[in-house]
């Protein structure tokens, strides 16, 4: 039985007017247990699309998604983030500014449960943020009480991250999630990002338009063209490619 199963699936922007876009034609998809999937393809390729449809952002027009063999694509999105987890590429989009970064990791603990944010900030709780911070080895553990909005947006995606995380979701979805960081601080969240995947033994999705990064991590990489996944390389595959060979195979489906 396929852990993750996308069948068909297809999603048509602005159907029958002059601005019709067919963004995922017919996309099939079998995603293992532990799979770590890089997904790259150009501007307009799909990839964003293909991660709102399996967050559930918008209907499907066609196909079906389901997770342990559970038909979800009829759930709401707010239902799914109970077990999809997405870190967006914007910081500012995956945590509130005016809330501690307790306040924030409190919410995270308590995603899909009915508590309180009074209750998760019990003593056990924040043990366990400062715990989890000081492994960052950013010195956050010092600012559990401090905003969100006045840290750097590294700090931000690496809180985002642990947050994502914490309560080991069916699949995590990377949205670009290092591209807004400087060259160093990218390293860092990619690295942490690699680390929780095999902590937690999560299953991961990442889209990214850093062709070395879609070659280091993951043990499968999806290529995008037009709506359709074009190539599936496995992690053998994806071992033997240069970034020199990938751009050429990119480049080469344009023409
Ligand atoms: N809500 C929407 N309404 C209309 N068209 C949309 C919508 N969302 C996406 N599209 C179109 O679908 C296509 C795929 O967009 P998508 O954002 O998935 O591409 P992408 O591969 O993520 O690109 P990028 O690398 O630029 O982020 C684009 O042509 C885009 O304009």
């Amino acid at each position: 039985m396929p852990y993750i199963e996308l069948k068909n699936i297809n999603k048509v922007f602005n159907p029958n007017s002059n601005r019709e876009h067919h963004a995922l034609k017919n996309i099939s998809l079998v995603i293992n247990k532990g799979d770590f999937i890089t997904i790259i393809g150009g501007n307009g390729a799909g990839k964003s699309t293909l991660f709102n449809a399996i967050s559930g952002v918008f209907p499907l027009d066609s196909g079906s998604i389901s997770i342990n063999d559970v038909e979800i694509s009829a759930t709401k999105e707010f239902e799914r983030a109970k077990y999809i987890s997405r870190v967006f590429q914007n910081p500012l989009d995956n945590t509130a500014p005016r809330m501690t970064v307790a306040e924030n990791m409190a919410l995270a603990l308590n995603r899909g449960e009915r508590r309180t944010l009074k209750f998760s900030k019990n003593k056990d709780n924040i043990a366990l943020f400062e715990n989890l911070l000081k492994n960052l080895n950013l010195g956050l553990e010092q600012k559990l009480n401090t905003e969100m909005g006045v840290l750097s947006g590294g700090q931000r995606q690496a809180i985002a991250l642990l947050m994502a995380t914490m309560k080991a979701p069916e699949l995590i979805l990377l949205d670009e999630h290092t591209a807004a960081l400087d060259p160093k601080t990218q390293k860092k969240i990619m690295l942490l990002s690699e680390e929780k995947v095999k902590e937690k033994n999560l299953t991961a999705l990442m889209i990214t338009h850093n062709l070395q990064d879609a070659l280091t991590y993951g043990n499968r990489m999806l290529l995008l063209h037009q709506g359709e996944i074009v190539r599936d390389f496995s992690e053998e595959e994806k071992k033997k490619l240069s970034v020199t060979d990938l751009y050429k195979i990119m480049v080469d489906l344009d023409e």
